[in-house]
């Protein structure tokens, strides 16, 4: 016979369902530097296994938005939640599941690649002998092997971006923030790295928030958030986006949203 199953106690919190957590919850989100508003009431999810790209001009407020993700600010009003861990109070569990490559680089570019990962992941209190395994590991899915012992200095713009996004793995995020990864590469080195990190979404799950001015990097089956001037203007699947601005292409969404000039070469 089997036992019956347990009744639970209602004074239990429930515990969530992991699929219905988002990987990013932006609720309420206000930043101001000084007078200027950066970030006015922002709200929206990125969920895991999905690729969300925010999308907005110079000065709408993305890398603000990054900055206060990622705990460089202190949130002045509003939530910030990782996975259901709240960046603002349980910062140590938000951001272990998170992995970031912001818009400057930050590699040392005196070291090689693999003293680049292995310092990174020192800071993360990653063993040696493991840190060792999973930049090799990385190294390999960049396609810069060969180039382990190499400066970094020597590396092009392209590959010094594979290694960034190599780094902010290595300690097996589940959230990926890209502050306009590819600025100032060349078509193919773009296209390789949009490419490699849509393959996180679709093999690995990990959910991703891309900021980019460029519509060209959007595809159809995105998620997108549309900013301006510090608000959320539009956001939900790109199809849907499309459709509600009565446009036939997110060029025409995004212009009709904003009211802003298209630049030529596919840049909002
Ligand atoms: N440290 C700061 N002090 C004062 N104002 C700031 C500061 N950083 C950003 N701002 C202002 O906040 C607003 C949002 O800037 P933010 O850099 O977040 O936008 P962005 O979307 O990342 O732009 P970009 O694509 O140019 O990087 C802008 O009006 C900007 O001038």
């Amino acid at each position: 016979m089997t036992s019956p199953a347990p009744i639970a106690d209602p004074r239990e919190t429930p515990k969530p369902d992991p699929a219905a957590v988002p990987a990013l919850a932006i609720d309420g989100v206000s930043h101001s530097y000084g007078p200027r508003r950066a970030l006015i009431d922002v709200s929206f999810n990125v969920q895991p296994a999905s690729f969300t790209a925010l999308l907005g001009l110079n000065g709408a407020g993305k890398s603000t938005l990054f900055s206060l993700i990622t705990r460089l600010f202190g949130i002045q009003s509003g939530r910030v939640g990782i996975f259901g861990h709240d960046v603002g109070r349980s910062p140590g569990e938000a951001l272990r599941l998170l992995g970031v490559v912001f818009q400057p680089r930050t590699l040392d570019l005196d070291l090689s690649l693999t003293q680049n990962l292995l310092y990174h992941a020192a800071l993360h209190g990653i063993s040696r002998r493991e840190a060792s395994a999973r930049s090799a590991e990385l190294l390999g899915r960049i396609g810069l092997s060969d180039r382990a012992g190499s400066k970094v200095r020597d590396l092009s713009g392209g590959q010094m971006r594979r290694l960034e996004i190599a780094r902010a793995l290595l300690h097996r995020p589940r959230l990926l923030l890209l502050d306009e990864p590819t600025v100032g590469l060349d078509v193919k080195a773009r296209a390789d790295i949009i490419s490699h990190v849509r393959q996180l979404v679709t093999e690995q799950g990990i959910g991703v928030l891309w900021a980019t001015h460029l519509f060209d990097e959007i595809m159809a089956g995105d998620d997108l958030v549309v900013l301006h001037q510090g608000k959320v203007l539009a956001q939900g699947p790109m199809s849907r986006v499309i459709t509600e601005a009565g446009a036939q292409d997110v060029n025409t969404a995004f212009m009709r949203l904003t009211g802003a000039q298209t630049m030529p070469g596919g840049g909002a």
